[in-house]
């Protein structure tokens, strides 16, 4: 029974994943402290609000010290973890949409591909890496208890596709595809555009360069 852990606003539990990822990251580099200021920048939410969401996991960053990457770590680790799984689908079972088949995102984290479509009959009755491939006809057969989508179909098929997820209750979608697809207003989508992210790298290391003993 873990009583404090339900105070948590819902505004703060959902910035969880992304103050996760980043710490996550900086415990890799073996950072050991990290300052509000600094967070603020990585994942550009405010400081005070950072402070704030940060009391509410008893982690008081001191003056000048910052905030302890690996108290925070195992914090989130274990609110993250006491979420039931989230059930994906993957539509597209191609290049990219193989490779994420075989990685098994359940490693560390609460979510679950469980079911995988494809237009191409060759591809149907088969399991990539453990999960079903499906016809993308029968869609909507498949989406019971299922949350969240991975598009990776081409872009011209992806608008489509999110319609129909949209219809069959979806409420957020990771979109690989180039494509930017329009949604209610009450479903989530994360673009993840690899030329940009890529860009984005060439862009930091040019501009801000990492001195050797950081
Ligand atoms: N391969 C990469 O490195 C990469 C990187 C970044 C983004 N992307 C984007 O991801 C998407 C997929 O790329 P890919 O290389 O895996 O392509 P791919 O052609 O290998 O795979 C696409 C898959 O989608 C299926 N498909 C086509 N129409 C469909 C439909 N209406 N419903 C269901 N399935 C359908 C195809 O049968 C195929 O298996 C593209 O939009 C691409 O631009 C790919």
């Amino acid at each position: 029974m873990d009583s404090e852990h339900t105070k948590i606003p819902q505004a703060t539990a959902k910035r969880l994943p992304l103050y996760y990822r980043f710490l996550n990251n900086l415990h890799g580099q073996g950072k050991l402290r990290v300052s509000s200021k600094e967070l603020s920048e990585a994942v550009k939410v405010d400081s005070a609000t950072i402070r704030r969401d940060f009391s509410y996991f008893g982690a008081l960053g001191k003056k000048g010290y910052g905030y302890n990457v690996e108290y925070l770590l195992s914090f989130f680790r274990k609110t993250l973890d006491q979420d039931e799984t989230t059930k994906v689908a993957l539509i597209g079972v191609g290049n990219l949409g193989t490779a994420f088949l075989n990685y098994n995102f359940t490693k560390n984290n609460n979510t679950k591909i469980e079911v995988a479509f494809d237009a191409n009959h060759d591809r149907i009755g088969e399991e990539v890496g453990g999960v079903p491939v499906q016809h993308i006809d029968d869609l909507e057969k498949h989406m019971d208890g299922i949350g969240v989508a991975i598009l990776t179909v081409p872009a011209t098929a992806a608008q489509g596709i999110a319609d129909r997820l949209v219809e069959a209750g979806i409420s957020g979608v990771l979109n690989f595809t180039p494509a930017r697809i329009t949604v209610p207003s009450n479903v989530r989508v994360h673009h993840i555009d690899l030329a940009i992210e890529l860009q984005a790298l060439v862009y930091f290391l040019k501009h801000y360069p990492l001195n050797e003993e950081d």
